[in-house]
C-alpha cells in the first residue's frame, strides 16, 4: 500500500528535511504544490483532504488554519510539527517513547514535540513518573540550539547577516515551550527555561541542573541513570550514556543529520548535585526525524525506517 502524504510548509526547514527522509521510500507518495500554490488556501485544502497523512510544517496560526481546512468527514490524519496543538484536547503527544508507540500508531491527530521539550521531557518525564524526582520540584532548563531551530528567518540572520557568537533569549520567561514541558512531565510548576542559540546549523544540548540533596526523594545520580537506561532499554532512538564522564560535550558546526537522542547523567562525588543533559539534533528527534518516526508508526511501518540512525 502507498500512503499519500502532503507536507504543508514543504518549502520550510522542517518540511524539506522530512521530504529528504522520505525520498526513495516506495511506501509513500508525496502530494506536492508548486511555488505559486503552496500558500493558496484552495490548493492546500484540496491537498490536505486528498492526503492519507498531512504533516504540518508551518507557523502556529497557519497550522491551525490547515486543521480548519480539513473536511470534517475527511479521513486525513495529521502530524503537526508546530506548537499549536501540543497540549490540546484530542491530540496525541507524538513522543512514542513516553506515551507509547501504540497510542501514536492509532492516533488521528498527532502533535510533534518541540525540540527543547524533547530533550527536557526525555530526561525528566520518566524520572518524575518513577517517583525519583518530585513533581513539585522547581525545574530549570538551560539549553543551546543550532540556529536552524529558528527556521528560515533565523537561518537568514545567521547565514546572510552578522551572526552573533552567542544569542541568549527567552527573557520574558514566557517561551511557547513552557506549557508542554510542564504538562507532559506531570509537573506542578512551570519550568524556568533559559534558551540560547550558537552559530552551528543544527544540534542542541538541553541541560537540567539538579540539587539532588535538597529533594524530598533524595535520589542519587547513579539511580537516575539506571532508571533512564531501563526506561529506554528497548529504544533504537534514545540511548543513555554509561561510560566515563567526558571532559566536555560538543556540538559540531558541520554536524550531519542525526535522528537519535543521547542522554547523560553526571553527579558529583558527594551526591548532592547532578546535571542531566540531552544531546540531539533539533531537526532530527527535535522535529523532522520525530515526524517521520510518528509517520512510520501511523502507517504500520518499521518505526525507524528512513531515519538517520546508525542501525536503522
Ligand atoms: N526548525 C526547527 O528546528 C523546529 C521547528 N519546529 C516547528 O515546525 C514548524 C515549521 O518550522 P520551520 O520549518 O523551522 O519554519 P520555516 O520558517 O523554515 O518554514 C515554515 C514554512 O511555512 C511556510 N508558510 C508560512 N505560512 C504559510 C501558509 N499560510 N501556508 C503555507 N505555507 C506557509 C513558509 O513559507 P515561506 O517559505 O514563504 O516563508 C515556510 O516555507 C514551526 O511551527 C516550528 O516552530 C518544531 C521543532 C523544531
Ligand atoms: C532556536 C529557536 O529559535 N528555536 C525555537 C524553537 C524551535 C522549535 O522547537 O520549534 P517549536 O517552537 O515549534 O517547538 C524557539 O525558541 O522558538
Amino acid at each position: 500500500m502507498t500512503h499519500k502524504v502532503f507536507i504543508d510548509g514543504a518549502a520550510g526547514t522542517t518540511g524539506l528535511e522530512i521530504a529528504e527522509r522520505l525520498a526513495g521510500r516506495s511506501e509513500f507518495s508525496l502530494i506536492k504544490l508548486d511555488d505559486t500554490q503552496r500558500k493558496d488556501a484552495a490548493a492546500r485544502r484540496e491537498a490536505l483532504n486528498e492526503a492519507d497523512v498531512a504533516i504540518l510544517c508551518l507557523p502556529d496560526d497557519a497550522a491551525r488554519e490547515a486543521v480548519d481546512l480539513l473536511d470534517p468527514a475527511s479521513g486525513t490524519r495529521v502530524i503537526d510539527a508546530s506548537s499549536a496543538h501540543r497540549t490540546a484536547d484530542g491530540w496525541c503527544y507524538g513522543f512514542p517513547e513516553l506515551v507509547g508507540s501504540d497510542r501514536v500508531a492509532d492516533a488521528r491527530r498527532v502533535s510533534n514535540p518541540g525540540c527543547y521539550p524533547t530533550g527536557f521531557l526525555g530526561l525528566v518525564a520518566p524520572l518524575v513518573k518513577a517517583g525519583l524526582l518530585p513533581a513539585d520540584w522547581p525545574f530549570t532548563v538551560n539549553a543551546v540550539s543550532g540556529y536552524s531551530g529558528g527556521g528560515k528567518a533565523l537561518i537568514g540572520r545567521y547565514e546572510d547577516g552578522d551572526a552573533p557568537a552567542f544569542r541568549a533569549y527567552g527573557y520574558d520567561l514566557a517561551h511557547k515551550h513552557l506549557p508542554e514541558m510542564k504538562t507532559h512531565a506531570g509537573l506542578e510548576h512551570p519550568v524556568l527555561f533559559a534558551p540560547a542559540v550558537v552559530p552551528a546549523y543544527r544540534g542542541m544540548l538541553v541541560e537540567v541542573p539538579l540539587h539532588l540533596g535538597a529533594m524530598s526523594t533524595d535520589p542519587r545520580a547513579d539511580a537516575l541513570r539506571d532508571a533512564l537506561a531501563e526506561f529506554y532499554a528497548g529504544s533504537k532512538v534514545v540511548s543513555v550514556y554509561r561510560g566515563d564522564t567526558p571532559a566536555e560535550l560538543l556540538l559540531e558546526t558541520k554536524a550531519q543529520p542525526d535522528d537519535g537522542m543521547e542522554l547523560f547523567v553526571f553527579g558529583n562525588a558527594g551526591g548532592w548535585n547532578a546535571r542531566l543533559v540531552a544531546r540531539l539534533d533539533n531537526l532530527g528527534k527535535g522535529a523532522s526525524g520525530a515526524a517521520v518516526q510518528n509517520l512510520n508508526l501511523m502507517c504500520g511501518l518499521p518505526e525507524t525506517a528512513g531515519l538517520h540512525l546508525p542501525n536503522a
